[in-house]
């Protein structure tokens, strides 16, 4: 039994799940004369003199110490074994979904070469990594692999190691690491918080030993805040979430506060930026909102949920600027109050959105929106088509939230559906495992991808949709089904229906108000866009109209992925408040379409115009980057699948 830390208590992770294998590599290079005698005495003598380190290392090496650990032998490295490690990145899903975009980005922004980027799990469990290939050559790469443990007990002081003992942000460089072996690399790691007072993951980057990187320590920081903002979003749909800050300019960026209510409108969890504006109040988790605020929520919960940001005081005197996230909670809440509904027509340009962080400026679009809640309140089916990245997704939420009940919202993504486990996927196998179906009773089942479910669970689900019944796994049981569907799809269902993959029954049944979601390139509200995430990046930065003009004349092909992605990455490069023409040119290359032509369309893309030019589009990605196909991914802001699935992989 090897210990492992979860959440401060000790948790006992059985041998059997783990194997274990050796790391290898020496080096002991850059170092300070006082380091290298702790180290000599800590390897010789086993003791070392205080003072001599960094008090967070020192405390570390007692540890490894403690755990037995021998300084000057060879780590072993522990990984656990495939079933259980399974266990454990599903445990983590939500901190992995919202984590990639962010590892990619860091990525992106850790210039330099011989790095690596992990993601761990509270315990310090690699989940995930992001290596360069020169450092793909290192021990260290061979050692810091998905499913090893970095904890202290077993990879002495480490940086991920020493992020899970204590809880704090940590940096080890060479010899600082409790093993000798450890002495090339530097590594610098983050906690991602839950809101809650416990930590949902650990952010590392790893390099070959050179200088102290505090830039690379700031960015880490950030990214792991951005993951732990992402995360508290996600979490809390069902309950309100505050953004607040002392200047209105901020809110909605990194720098916003946020403050999940419970249904009291006491604190339920809150962001590390929020706890630091009202440092002074201890434990705000479970307070009442007037503890906090000088206001009672219910005052100011009407103009909140209607998209209003308010000045309130909190209870030092200070003023911060306040708004409600849209989320499912808000609409719900904006319900009771006999708000309009957010997506109701408007009466004037100002009204329309009232919720700030959606841009729907675009008429077309707007017009098929505008009809959405009534779409709902008669239970019409929804299917939304829309290449990938055109806001399927946040459409099925806000006809979610449009029927403003306190319901789960389950999303499926049909492209990981196979004909074996389908029905007990959907349907359940028992009251102990309930389905789908069963999870999302009172609320919405959003089908991803819908016509690529396999042909005999196409036809289950035709019948369900149908009688309205259905029955679970191994059960003579009908259970009735009580579900709003809403369906998505990038190829449009009459292609799919006469290329017989997608059986008509089911393309009727899922049909009913049907939303067709322009392509980026083709919006009226592009530049609103680009405004939009290009100040959620960094309120500071404006995009002149050069910047603008380059956005307009490029064709997108990953749409709001890759809008949303290369405006992060034009923050974080911009030389002054200004963002023009030079500064996107290089990140927003101008495609001409003939250029495309040269292409062919994948298989599934064949046939309809706008799919076709997509596909091409995501090609020509793929030979400017020389089929790298990680990089291309990351320029457009899509998954590596959705890559290979246009090149006909
Ligand atoms: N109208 C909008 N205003 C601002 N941001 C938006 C809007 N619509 C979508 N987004 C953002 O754009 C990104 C892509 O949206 P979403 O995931 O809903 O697209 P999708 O079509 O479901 O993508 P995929 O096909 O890859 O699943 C998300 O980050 C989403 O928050």
């Amino acid at each position: 039994m090897h210990p492992v830390m979860q959440g401060g208590e000790a948790l006992q992770l059985p041998a059997c799940l783990a194997r274990r294998v050796r790391a290898g590599g020496d080096g002991m290079e850059t170092q300070t004369t006082a380091l290298m005698r702790a180290r000599g005495m800590l390897e010789t003598h086993g003791r070392f003199p205080g003072g001599a380190l960094p008090p967070d290392i020192a405390d570390s090496w007692l540890r490894s110490l403690e755990h037995g650990l021998d300084p000057a032998g060879r780590p072993e490295a522990m990984v656990l074994l495939p079933t259980a490690f399974e266990q454990a990145r599903e445990r983590s899903r939500d901190l992995i979904r919202f984590a990639r975009p962010e590892l990619e980005l860091l990525y992106d922004q850790i210039a330099g070469s011989n790095f690596m980027i992990a993601l761990g799990s509270p315990e310090g469990l690699v989940l995930e990594t992001l290596s360069d290939s020169q450092f793909q050559q290192s021990e260290a790469s061979r050692a810091v692999i998905a499913g090893s443990i970095w904890t202290e007990a077993v990879g002495g002081t480490n940086g991920m190691g020493l992020c899970a003992a204590t809880g704090r942000a940590a940096q080890v460089y060479g010899g600082e690491h409790f093993f000798r072996t450890h002495g090339n690399i530097a590594c610098i790691s983050a906690p991602i918080f839950d809101g809650r007072g416990g930590m949902a993951g650990i952010l590392d980057a790893s390099s070959g030993i050179t200088v102290r990187q505090q830039h690379t320590a700031a960015l880490v920081q950030m990214s792991a805040a951005n993951i732990e903002n992402g995360l508290i979003r996600h979490r809390h749909d069902n309950r309100l979430v505050l953004q607040f800050h002392p200047r209105p300019e901020y809110l909605g960026t990194l720098s916003s506060g946020m403050l999940v209510l419970d249904e009291d409108f006491s604190v339920h969890a809150i962001n590390r930026r929020g706890a630091l504006f009202l440092t002074g109040l201890p434990t705000l988790i479970g307070r009442g909102f007037p503890e906090i605020f000088d206001a009672r929520f219910e005052d100011l919960a009407c103009r909140l949920v209607r998209g209003e940001t308010l000045r309130v005081r909190d209870r030092f005197g200070s003023a911060v600027s306040m708004r409600c996230v849209a989320n499912r909670a808000a609409f719900a809440l904006a319900g009771r109050h006999g708000a309009a509904a957010p997506l109701a027509p408007a009466r004037s340009q100002t009204e329309r959105n009232l919720f700030k962080d959606v841009v729907v400026e675009d008429p077309d679009l707007w017009r098929q929106l505008a009809a959405l809640p009534e779409a709902v309140a008669r239970r019409v089916p929804i299917s939304i088509m829309g290449e990938t990245g055109t806001g399927k997704e946040m459409v099925a939420r806000l006809a979610h939230a449009a029927a403003g009940k306190d319901r789960p919202f389950v999303a499926y993504d049909a492209r990981l559906a196979t004909e074996e486990d389908f029905a007990r996927v959907m349907f359940g196998s028992g009251p102990g495992e309930p389905g789908l179906l069963a999870r999302a009773s009172g609320g919405t089942l959003y089908l991803d991808e819908v016509t690529e479910l396999p042909p005999r669970a196409q036809a289950a689900l035709a019948r369900v949709l149908d009688t309205g019944e259905y029955r679970r796994s191994g059960s003579s049981e009908t259970v009735r089904c009580d579900v709003h569907v809403v369906s998505s799809s990038c190829r449009p269902f009459d292609t799919a229906q006469s290329e017989g993959r997608f059986r008509a029954d089911l393309r009727h049944r899922l049909a009913g108000y049907a939303i067709n979601l322009p392509p980026l390139r083709r919006r009226s509200d592009i530049a609103p866009l680009a405004r939009r995430l290009i100040a959620a990046a960094n309120p500071e930065l404006r995009l002149d109209d050069g910047a603008l003009a380059i956005i307009a004349g490029h064709d997108w092909p990953g749409n709001l992925h890759e809008l949303r992605a290369r405006m992060s990455q034009a923050a974080l490069l911009a030389r002054g408040p200004t963002i023009g023409r030079d500064d996107l040119s290089d990140l927003v290359a101008a495609r001409p379409f003939d250029d495309k032509d040269r292409h062919q369309a994948c298989a599934g893309c064949s046939g309809t115009a706008w799919k076709e030019q997509q596909c091409r589009g995501i090609q020509l990605e793929v030979e400017r980057s020389q089929g790298n196909i990680a990089e291309t991914a990351r320029r457009l802001g899509v998954s590596r699948t959705t890559i290979y699935k246009h090149l006909g992989r």
